[in-house]
């Protein structure tokens, strides 16, 4: 999973339930006492993607019932991993917006769906298929997203030449192509049957022409790389999704032959589901190798462990309710206080996930600041005399400050991180929140402070007491498995499980 992907943690089926009707009806008690859904039943997939983008992201849209349905983690883990490509290939100090191509939109045009309505991207989205595209223009509309999103009908034999403006530089294209060879599903002879197409695993319900195409995905890459060649100079990054490890290596090989001046491979896993995504340029000033040593894979031999802290009834220092909603309102007060953007990405009853943003470090140095403050206090109050003249220098302070957080990684942002807050898995008297350290700043550690400074703002009784913020451990009843990392891999594959039962 990508490390924004709001769906690292699996939504809360008993609170879809509750809050959704059209969710409600599918919604099954399983013998452990949780909520599931059939993944079988394409109508229960249907309802949970599209109650999802309600809840997550204000989207209204209806899904026709012969067409494939979107699944959200898979489908954010390639749009994260764009945004990735655009602040790499497009810097924030340079732009002023961003413009992308969706090929083959697909029944609501979901990654220009997203993509505008997270970050105010535009798109031109392609579809051949006469029922994705007057439903994906409906969604376009229903949303009031027209201004952001505009849909081409094309034909199928075509891919970006034609069908795009030569007058635009895009920022990147994407593509979820039809991943089978049409021919797969043919009759070997005449007294064959033809079989019934090969649908996603749980909860198919595409057409043929969704999923298959002459060739494969191997031989549609290959057009979309050549007409990559003729529009060199209108896009800076072009990119596709690939469904098949065999196909990754003839893509590559195509690529090297073509001479692009660099590309990046990325691995999309969802659950037990693997998917690629390959993107390249010709650009010699936008080094997509670089982002290489970004992917996911390679660079992470420890998991990210977030930090967490319990929230216990009697240090919840606010004289509001105590509930999971509540404490993390005054966590997001305290991190827009700080200066901080907020996203709400997912805003359940009993689970809450937000994404933070600084763009500057506004939070250490708390501790000396509040001794200044004191010494302030009980100079006004006669006391403590001795230590007025150690005052530190209001303008000495502040270049510490500066110091203190560090250069900027690019000019977007300086740190980016997750709040989670739930109910405690572990006490069932408690609600738990936690720090994830996503990129940027000083590491993990950042995180770490963070969690301090909420400590000491939100909690009373151990104010001043870093030791009592933890590093997350499993439940000891895991601790036979191999070691803290191990076991915190195990919870995230359990979770991925968990989350593939449930998209
Ligand atoms: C696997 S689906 C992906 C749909 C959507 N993007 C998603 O991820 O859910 C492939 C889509 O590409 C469309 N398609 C196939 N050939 C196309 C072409 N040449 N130009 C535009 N769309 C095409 C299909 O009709 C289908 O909607």
């Amino acid at each position: 999973m990508h490390p924004r992907n709001p769906y690292c943690s699996p939504p809360d089926f008993k609170e879809l339930a509750m809050k959704y009707p059209e969710f409600r009806k599918h919604a099954k008690q399983k013998l452990s006492g949780k909520i599931g859904i059939d993944f079988t039943d394409p109508a229960a997939v249907r309802a949970l993607t599209t109650v999802l983008l309600k809840k997550d992201f204000n989207l209204e849209v209806e899904l026709p019932p012969d067409r494939l349905i979107p699944t959200l983690p898979l489908r954010l883990n390639y749009l994260l991993w764009i945004e990735d490509l655009v602040n790499v290939s497009h810097p924030v100090s340079d732009r002023k917006s961003v413009h992308g191509i969706d090929i083959g939109s697909g029944a609501c045009c979901i990654y220009s769906l997203l993509g505008a309505r997270r970050n105010n991207w535009h798109f031109t989205s392609t579809e051949a298929d006469e029922i994705n595209f007057s439903s994906s223009i409906q969604t376009v509309q229903r949303n009031g997203l027209n201004e952001n999103i505009t849909l081409l009908k094309v034909a199928p034999e075509s891919l970006l030449v034609g069908n795009i403006s030569t007058d635009i530089i895009y920022d990147f294209t994407m593509c979820n192509p039809p991943f089978f060879d049409i021919d797969d599903f043919g009759p070997k002879s005449r007294s064959e049957k033809r079989p019934q197409p090969i649908c996603p695993k749980s909860g198919g319900s595409s057409s043929i022409s969704e999923i298959a195409v002459k060739g494969g995905e191997v031989r549609f890459v290959q057009q979309l790389i050549e007409d990559s060649v003729t529009l060199k100079n209108n896009v800076r990054v072009f990119s596709t999704m690939v469904g098949h490890k065999a196909s990754l290596s003839p893509i590559e090989d195509l690529l090297k032959k073509t001479g692009v001046a660099s590309f990046t491979k990325s691995e999309f896993h969802q659950g037990r589901t693997m998917r690629w995504g390959i993107a390249w340029t010709f650009r010699e000033d936008v080094a997509l190798s670089d982002l290489s040593s970004n992917n996911p894979k390679k660079q992470t031999t420890k998991p990210l462990i977030p930090f967490k802290y319990l929230v216990h009834r009697d240090t919840w220092t606010e004289h509001h309710e105590y509930s999971v909603v509540c404490v993390m309102a005054k966590i997001i007060d305290q991190l827009q206080e700080l200066k901080m953007q907020v996203k709400r990405v997912s805003e359940g009853k009993s689970r809450r996930v937000a994404e933070f943003t600084a763009k500057e470090n506004t939070w250490s140095n708390q501790r000396r600041r509040r001794r200044a403050e004191k010494q302030r206090s009980n100079e006004e109050s006669g006391e403590n005399c001795l230590q007025i003249s150690e005052e530190p220098e209001p303008k000495k302070a502040k270049v510490d400050d500066e110091v203190a957080s560090g250069p900027q990684k690019n000019d977007s942002f300086f740190l980016k991180g997750l709040v989670i807050v739930e109910k405690s898995p572990e006490d069932n008297d408690a609600i738990a929140a936690y720090v994830q350290w996503l990129e940027g700043g000083a590491g993990r550690e950042s995180t770490n402070q963070i969690l301090q400074y909420l400590k000491n703002r939100l909690f009373t009784n151990d104010e001043h007491d870093p030791k009592t913020t933890t590093i997350w451990r499993p439940p000891s009843r895991y601790y036979h498995y191999q070691g803290y990392c191990d076991v915190y891999q195990l919870f995230k594959v359990l979770d991925d499980k968990r989350l593939l039962h449930a998209l």
